[in-house]
């Protein structure tokens, strides 16, 4: 897969000079309602014998024209991910524009003829809501009339489950409920958030469940409070391992939320290393205990909960 970034007015030599079929949208998630837009677009490409592009932006739309702070932004994928995700899927051309004033000031038409018409796009695949150019001005009843018979125009109908929208905001919400076996249904893969180990209480090894303590970039959405099944990937090797995310209420009240990992078959110091966590399944809230015996006796459970899992 080539990925080309672009920054408006970009160089005409950074474009890919074949014909493509071209799926447009941010994808935060790239979730199954993402997967139908590239794989109808796929479709499209396959039967035309043209590539497969995908476009997106370099920050979530919001952050140019609602001026929203960045820095309030928690992404279900990194742009790492999105662009892994993509591969997958088999794209040929993944195109990210920087989303800017310049590009943020073009008309809709001068949109459509750069960024579908002039990238050869012969066939252009979104969902049924997306807009391009300013805000609100263009949509995808009116891309037909840009398009001037430059290319097709197909719009994919909203994916449902369970009486509902599968979207970007749904899943957001429901990994900020610990809802992760949802998640990872809408998403059609598991979630997985990159974080460092630091040093925490080393009250772990005491309980006999030493954990890797980790704390996550700004931008990462990590799940809601509750205990998990996981995995774990250190130095490129994938352990088993259950997570909790809380408070430690046993310990104290007003402590701090942590994100606690206790690894099977594991027995290394890696502080300050960057571990993948795949969140696998929700367990249980978390408990206060009276004392650290009623603790152990349920992290042995757990663990029992998890190998049950895996099998
Ligand atoms: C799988 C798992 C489940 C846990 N469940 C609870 C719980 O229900 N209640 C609680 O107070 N602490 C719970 N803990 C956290 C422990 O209380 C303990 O603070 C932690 O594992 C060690 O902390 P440290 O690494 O900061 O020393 C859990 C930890 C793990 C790994
Ligand atoms: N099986 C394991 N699971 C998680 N961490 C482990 C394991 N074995 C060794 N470790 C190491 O021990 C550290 C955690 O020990 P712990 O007593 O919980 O101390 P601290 O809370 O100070 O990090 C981890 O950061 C990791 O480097």
């Amino acid at each position: 897969m080539k990925v080309i970034y672009l920054t408006e007015p970009y160089d005409p030599k950074e474009i890919d000079d074949e014909a493509i079929s071209l799926a447009m949208g941010f994808f935060d998630g790239v979730h199954l309602g993402h997967q139908k837009v590239i794989l109808k677009a796929k479709q499209k490409a396959n039967e035309k014998k043209i590539k497969l592009a995908v476009m997106t932006f370099d920050k979530h739309p919001s952050v140019q024209f609602q001026k929203k702070p960045e820095r309030s932004i928690k992404y279900l994928t990194s742009m790492e991910k999105k662009i892994s995700l993509m591969e997958g899927l088999g794209v040929d051309i993944f195109y990210i524009l920087t989303l800017n004033n310049d590009l943020a000031s073009l008309t809709p038409q001068d949109f459509v003829t750069k960024y579908m018409i002039d990238l050869h796009a012969q066939v252009v695949v979104a969902g049924f809501d997306y807009t391009y150019g300013k805000k609100d001005i263009a949509n995808m009843d009116t891309l037909a009339k840009y398009a001037h018979q430059q290319f097709e125009v197909v719009t994919v109908p909203e994916l449902i489950s369970e009486d509902q929208k599968i979207s970007s905001t749904r899943i957001r919400a429901a990994i900020d409920k610990g809802q992760i076996n949802d998640v990872n249904r809408l998403l059609g893969y598991e979630y997985q958030t990159i974080g460092e180990v630091v040093h925490g209480e080393a009250r772990g090894r005491e309980l006999g469940f030493p954990t890797l303590n980790l704390e996550f970039n700004e931008h990462i959405r990590i799940p809601g409070p509750g205990i998990y099944v996981t995995r774990v990937q250190v130095s490129g090797v994938w352990y088993r391992g259950m997570a909790s995310i809380g408070y430690n209420v046993t310990f104290g009240q007003d402590r701090e939320l942590t994100v606690e990992i206790n690894l099977f078959d594991f027995n290394e110091m890696i502080y300050g290393q960057q571990v993948t966590v795949e969140w696998l399944s929700y367990l249980r809230s978390e408990i206060k205990f009276d004392g650290i015996d009623g603790l152990i006796s349920q992290l042995n459970q757990d663990k029992k909960m998890t190998i049950a899992y895996f099998n």
